[in-house]
């Protein structure tokens, strides 16, 4: 295989997670709009505008192809149900459609389509503006990646922690679950990158992130990078988690990385402290409250050895 026929192949792989819902009545057309992207997406085909509203809000797909005129609910009047779904109304809509008038072109356009294609149509140019359509959401996708990661570390980052913690937390209330959240800081930091520069420094962060990463993946956690060599974590508390145990293979897989730090007062190698709550929170329950128990504890292992762990369980009315 050619290095071209491989990034083909690539390319191909990318694209296929894409998926395209079609709508329309016709077997036909159905089959045409299949052949012309089932190589490069997937794509789901329904026969009317009831059954394919349940089908997008099940299987949420990148883009629509709606034609109009349909037997019962018509186009249009699918297109402004998919506008009043919280799940479904970013989903480009594209109408194919006999109708060729430009007030009808300008009604699905008003209504919120992104584009307006005429039957019957050219195969090239629905490819080329479906094509259009999804590298717009490529785009967006990798946008969005770019926003939420730290391009050092590779972990999430802060912006991204504060939408998933949220989203966490809110689960923990309604599924009655317990949870953890963490802060880990790297020891004496501003030594080492004193004593072996700033690069070693990065390279460091690097690797403590992936240590603490693979343990708190495991127990099915996270980690994102909130500061300079501050993380923040959270982990679902279950029978199966002992917390403090996870906690302490964190401390310890930080040590395993071996990493000489001869200036550190806190341990001859890189070391972390950590600080970290657990609550069964409700609706009464602070997030920021217990993030801010959480920092308190790690204030209170800096002010101490360092390269340990403070813990604490607190009550839903905040008592320890
Ligand atoms: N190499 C490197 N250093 C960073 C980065 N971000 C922050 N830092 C450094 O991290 C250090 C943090 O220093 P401090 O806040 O004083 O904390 P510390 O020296 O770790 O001391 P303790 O937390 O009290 O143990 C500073 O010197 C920052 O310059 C980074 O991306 N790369």
């Amino acid at each position: 295989m050619t290095q071209g026929q491989d990034k083909v192949g690539q390319r191909r792989a990318v694209d296929k997670h894409f998926t395209i819902l079609c709508i329309d009545d016709e077997s036909v057309n159905l089959k045409i709009l299949a052949s012309i992207f089932k190589e490069h997406y997937k794509v789901v085909a329904c026969k009317s505008a009831h059954q394919g509203l349940k089908i997008a809000l099940d299987i949420i797909p990148d883009l629509i192809l709606l034609d109009v005129l349909m037997p019962e609910e018509n186009g249009f009047e699918l297109i402004q149900s998919i506008k009043q779904e919280d799940k479904i109304k970013h989903i480009p809509v594209i109408f194919i459609t006999g109708l060729q008038s430009a007030e009808d072109e300008e009604k699905g356009l008003t209504l919120g389509a992104c584009d307006y294609i005429q039957k019957p149509f050219n195969y090239g140019i629905v490819r080329a503006r479906v094509n259009t359509h999804l590298e717009i959401i490529r785009q967006r996708e990798l946008l969005e990646r770019f926003a939420n990661f730290d391009s050092l570390t590779e972990l999430p980052n802060r912006r991204k922690w504060e939408k998933d913690i949220k989203e966490q937390w809110i689960f923990a209330i309604e599924a009655k679950q317990g949870i953890v959240i963490g802060i880990a800081d790297v020891d004496c930091f501003k030594l080492y990158n004193d004593t072996y520069g700033h690069q070693m420094g990065d390279i460091v962060l690097r690797k403590v992130a992936n240590a603490l990463r693979r343990v708190l993946y495991e127990y099915h956690g996270d980690i994102y990078r909130c500061g300079g060599e501050e993380f923040y974590f959270y982990l679902p508390v279950n029978k199966k988690n002992n917390i403090q145990t996870i906690l302490a293979e964190c401390i310890e897989q930080v040590h395993l990385l071996n990493i000489q730090h001869s200036t550190s007062i806190a341990c001859s190698q890189i070391s972390v402290s950590i600080g970290a709550a657990q609550i069964s929170p409700t609706y009464n329950t602070a997030l920021e409250s217990v993030i801010k128990k959480a920092d308190d504890k790690l204030y209170q292992v800096k002010n101490s050895t360092r390269n340990a762990i403070a813990f604490t369980e607190i009550t839903s009315d905040m008592t320890e």
